[in-house]
């Protein structure tokens, strides 16, 4: 390229970042003005404001694929009076607000798709209370799952929903966030016993009534229903109460290998059907195996495989890992692993909770698309099948790995940066794979939640109907759209 070009290149990349610049001032300005900057500041306190490019870059992406949408300013509230505040003053100048938790999240949840303010949730960490009579406990929005457990481990107790990422408890309310043990525990929606959220209008509320801890209730509506899995759309969560459990006296796990996808998951069926009360059951695909192996050092077969944990009495595991393993072998496994050595059990884990890194260093430096459905298990292997054959002949790479016992499961799309065509046919591809789940009477995501990913597939899932009381509700919390707008449903 001769200088003149490389000149000229460069010039017109300096315009066109300072146009963006000037066009993100205009929109900043336009939105933020300098008395509620000064407001904003007065409320939390000099050190709990940024407007900093960098902290704005950071905080308007998450772990996904979409494309960063930076708000125009970050709060790090330290109360819930100041986020109710922070939400009064945003209500009154009309500025849209999103929750950020720890930025895990997979479908561009804390994208400012209008601009805005950010909550960073992060200052506000502590762990209220904890019951090991009643069972429960309360924390802020602050805290991270594994800061909970390991706060709690003395006291024998446990809360054993896990996503893999260290993400905050209410991001994971927020998102009904489920992943490897709820097949034994549940999802988020069955471990919330109440919530304090904060309205688009300032007001505080609890989801199950003030300070109810009830183990169950069937007092009115089911508001805490409502807010699990809102995604910020409908308030800002500031407290949850939360389940906890016995850490189980002993833990084995076990790895086995099949011949074809029928065979694995009609092993996870089977254990499922023959009342094993199976902890964590986990399919991985040749591909994503193979992935595993080279990226965690292993040496497992390299075809479609389970990970199967159980948890219990020393006799318990024992028993019921001779079980599945008689199961396995009825589906023609290879040889099933076992064993109860904590060593062992953490490495086989930690390589499958780097499943997603695992598929990145397949295609260094790329980026990853990744899917999410979930359909009853009599559907499971032909879905997950016929989702093989679309990734095969479109020449993509896309490992597979999913919570099987509960007939969710993922594909991880590796993208090259920048290749516009690719991103067009995995979006396609993405898209399918939604509708397929839904004809296959299951949902276009089980655990990640919808973000700005899947707005489409929400409403072909409910249908007009039902996004239109969606609709209603949405206004009835927040008639001026302000809360994390552009997600979940459009207005
Ligand atoms: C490697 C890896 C592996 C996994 C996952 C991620 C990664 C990086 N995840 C996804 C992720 O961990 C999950 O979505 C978390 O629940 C998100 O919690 P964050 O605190 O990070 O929320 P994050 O900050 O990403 O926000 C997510 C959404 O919640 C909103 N939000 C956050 N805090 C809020 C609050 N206090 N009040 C209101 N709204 C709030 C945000 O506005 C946004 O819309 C996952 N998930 C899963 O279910 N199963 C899995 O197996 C995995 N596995
Ligand atoms: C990147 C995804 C595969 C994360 C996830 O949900 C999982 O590991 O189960
Ligand atoms: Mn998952």
């Amino acid at each position: 390229m001769s200088t003149w070009l490389r000149l000229l290149n460069s010039w017109k990349l300096q315009t066109r970042f300072t146009l963006l610049n000037h066009i993100n001032c205009i929109r900043y300005s336009s939105r933020i003005s300098d008395e509620l900057l000064d407001k904003a500041r007065s409320i939390v306190g000099d050190n709990n404001f940024t407007i900093s490019e960098a902290a704005r870059l950071l905080h308007g992406r998450d772990e996904s694929y979409h494309v960063p949408l930076p708000p125009d300013l970050i709060l790090f509230p330290t109360s819930t009076k100041q986020v109710s505040e922070i939400a009064k003053l945003c209500t009154i100048h009309k500025i849209p607000m999103i929750p950020f938790g720890t930025g895990t999240g997979l479908e561009g949840g804390v994208g400012a798709t209008r601009g805005g303010v950010t909550l960073n949730m992060t200052r506000m960490d502590q762990i209220l209370e904890v019951s090991t009579d009643d069972l429960f406990a309360t924390v802020r929005p602050g805290v991270t799952r594994s800061r909970l457990n390991n706060h709690i481990r003395d006291t024998g107790m446990w809360f054993p929903i896990d996503p893999g990422a260290d993400a905050s408890l209410c991001g994971m309310v927020v998102t009904s966030a489920s992943g490897t043990n709820a097949v034994r525990y549940g999802t988020m929606k069955e471990n919330v016993i109440n919530m304090e959220v904060v309205l688009a209008n300032g007001d505080v509320i609890n989801t199950s009534g003030t300070d109810c801890r009830a183990k169950k209730s069937s007092a009115g509506y089911n508001l805490t229903g409502l807010f699990v899995g809102c995604e910020g759309t409908l308030g800002i969560m500031t407290a949850a109460t939360l389940r906890l459990y016995g850490i189980p006296e002993s833990v084995s796990s076990a790895v086995c290998s099949f011949p074809s996808v029928y065979d694995a998951i009609s092993t996870a069926t089977m254990v499922i059907q023959a009342g094993i009360p199976v902890a964590r059951l986990e399919f991985l695909d040749d591909v994503m195996m193979s992935a595993c192996n080279k990226y965690s050092g292993l040496s497992y077969d390299e075809t479609a495989s389970l990970f199967l944990e159980f948890h219990g009495s020393s006799n318990s595991v024992e028993e019921q890992a001779e079980l599945a393993k008689e199961i396995a072998k009825d589906n023609n496994s290879g040889e099933f692993q076992w064993t109860t050595d904590p060593e062992e059990r953490s490495r086989l884990w930690k390589a499958r909770h780097d499943a997603l890194y695992a598929s990145k260093a397949l295609l260094p430096g790329c980026e990853v698309y990744i899917t999410d459905v979930c359909v009853p298990m009599s559907n499971l292997p032909d879905v997950i099948v016929k989702s093989k054959q679309a990734i095969s002949e479109s020449g993509c790479i896309a490992p597979i790995v999913g919570h099987v016992g509960d007939g969710n499961f993922h594909c991880c799309f590796l993208l090259k940066p920048g290749d516009n065509e690719e991103l067009k046919k995995v979006r396609e591809i993405a898209m399918w794979m939604g509708r397929l789940a839904i004809s296959a009477r299951g949902t276009c995501t089980g655990e990640h939640g919808v973000g700005r990913g899947k707005i489409q597939l929400v409403q072909e899932q409910y249908g007009e109907d039902g996004i239109s009381l969606m609709r209603n509700i949405k206004f009835a919390l927040d008639p001026d759209n302000i809360m994390n707008p552009g997600k979940v449903i459009t207005l």
